[in-house]
């Protein structure tokens, strides 16, 4: 590795070395869905709340019933329990019809399946008595109160990812809200004078912004909240004003463009004015770039911009390639923002490319070269063994192959829908053959439905 590039690992520490966890917030259980939960969540209450029946049938004691194994046993039907009903006790001798969920009634204890009487399944008016035809032992078909949890059971630590599973714990315990780390607000800023909006007929020179919606939807599928897409020409001024306009509402600033070594790339520009573009006091733009030893994804940028109200809004510039802003926005953006939403970020940073993500290994089912001296992700797809086999390959291997022939260019944006993954090779290796094991980084998956306006 050449010594003015860093490697990637060195870049993530730098500038997660920036970066702290936003304030916890209380949030309404309604919008803490893939949230990291600030605190220990205890049950408040038992679990199920109280003893109710597991099966659609009849509330009985099971001593009633005992002769069933031999004869069927008739009951006399006190009573009906709906879901929502409290139900009076169950007198000896006598049976309640029950639906699953509802509360057992004092003095009852097992439920009867419909199935299991002479009664039909299905809605109907409450029968005056019933036909139990199978003997069912104390318990049979009951929820016991707090079998569950029981009050003051730890139920979620502080830490959890609020997926789907614990938001819904945290409801069954009694919570209407957790405390939480809030989604990071995130601002994007593209930067290029040849950027037009979408659209078929661009001028020449210039070409639509795919960017914008690239990153744009990155965010959302990180779990981030985008508060602003913003489009800059090539002029430090130019960006230093955009990326004020984006400071003021967000917690982290990704730009992408500008950051190479041509005339005209303004996060360059803006980088070395060091502080001569600043703008009304207490307004200051810092920052730098840096070579970092992965392809795509050389140039980088990152720094921060100074808000009026004293705020410090870390600024993270990726290059302006299409396939380098995916590449760059996994391996960097990705835990970027898992720092800043709280998640434990520190235990992923090792040598593997898999930065704070789990990786799973392939085999490569065609060769390919590598840029030697800088870690190369390569967007692939998944497919079939190669014929023959090479020697020592198990079939029932992962399998990938580059998902364009041209590998990992950088400038390949319409054919990235076909990448399933990222396959890594490292620095020191200059061709992976077939057969080779490869690593894989996931990509993100869809979310919910990203809407923005260009400001
Ligand atoms: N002399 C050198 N030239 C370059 C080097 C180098 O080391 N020496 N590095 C190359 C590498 S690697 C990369 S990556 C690029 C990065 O340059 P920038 O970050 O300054 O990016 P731009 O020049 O602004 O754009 C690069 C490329 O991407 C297209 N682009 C930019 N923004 C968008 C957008 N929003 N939507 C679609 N496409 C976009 C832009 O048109 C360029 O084609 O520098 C190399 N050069
Ligand atoms: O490193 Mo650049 O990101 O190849 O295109």
């Amino acid at each position: 590795m050449t010594s003015d590039m860093l490697s990637p690992e060195e870049y993530l520490t730098r500038v997660l070395a920036a970066l702290t966890p936003l304030d916890p917030v209380e949030v309404p259980l309604e919008r803490a869905h893939g949230l990291v939960l600030a605190e220990d969540v205890r049950s408040a209450v038992p679990v199920p709340p109280w003893t109710n029946s597991a099966m659609d049938g009849y509330a009985v004691r099971a001593a009633d019933v005992a002769g069933a194994h031999t004869a069927a046993v008739t009951l006399p039907v006190a009573g009906d329990v709906p879901a929502g009903a409290a139900p009076g006790p169950l007198a000896a001798g006598t049976a309640q019809r029950i639906m699953t969920g509802a509360m057992l009634p004092e003095g009852a204890d097992a439920v009867v399946r419909v199935e299991d009487t002479d009664q039909p399944p299905g809605a109907g008016p409450l029968p005056e008595r019933v036909e139990v035809r199978t003997a069912v032992a104390p318990g049979t078909n009951v929820r016991h109160a707090g079998e569950d949890v029981a009050v003051g059971d730890l139920v979620l630590a502080r830490g959890t990812v609020l997926k789907a599973t614990a938001v819904s714990a945290a409801a069954a315990v009694g919570r209407r809200a957790v405390r939480a780390v809030p989604r990071p607000r995130v601002a994007v800023v593209v930067t290029g004078a040849e950027l037009a909006g979408a659209g078929r007929d661009p001028a020449a020179g210039t070409i639509p912004d795919s960017n914008g919606p690239l990153l744009s939807g990155l965010v959302a599928e990180h779990g981030a909240r985008l508060t602003s897409v913003a489009r800059s020409v090539d002029t430090p001024a130019a960006l230093a004003d955009a990326l004020r306009a984006a400071a003021v509402d967000a917690d982290l600033i990704i730009t992408s463009g500008g950051v190479s070594v041509g005339a005209f790339d303004p996060f360059t520009a803006l980088a070395d004015a060091r502080g001569q573009v600043n703008g009304p006091s207490g307004n200051r733009i810092e920052l730098a770039t840096v070579k970092v030893a992965m392809q795509p994804g050389k140039p980088q940028g990152y720094g921060a911009v100074r808000t009026r109200d004293g705020r410090r809004v870390p600024v993270i510039g990726l290059p302006g390639n299409p396939v380098s802003v995916l590449v760059s926005f996994t391996t960097i953006v990705a835990p970027a923002l898992a720092r800043l939403s709280g998640h434990e970020t520190g235990a992923g940073l090792d040598a593997s490319g898999g930065i704070g993500m789990p990786t799973t290994m392939a085999r490569a089912a065609v060769g390919w070269r590598g840029p030697l001296g800088r870690r190369q992700h390569v967007p692939v797809r998944f497919v079939a063994p190669p014929e023959p086999l090479p020697a020592g390959a198990a079939p029932e291997a992962v399998w990938v192959a580059p998902s364009h022939r041209l590998g990992s260019g950088s400038h390949l944006v319409a054919s990235l829908p076909a990448a399933q993954a990222l396959a890594v090779v490292e620095a020191d290796v200059d061709a992976v053959a077939v057969g080779d094991p490869v690593r894989l980084l996931a990509l993100s998956a869809p979310s919910g439905p990203v809407q923005y306006s260009i400001r």
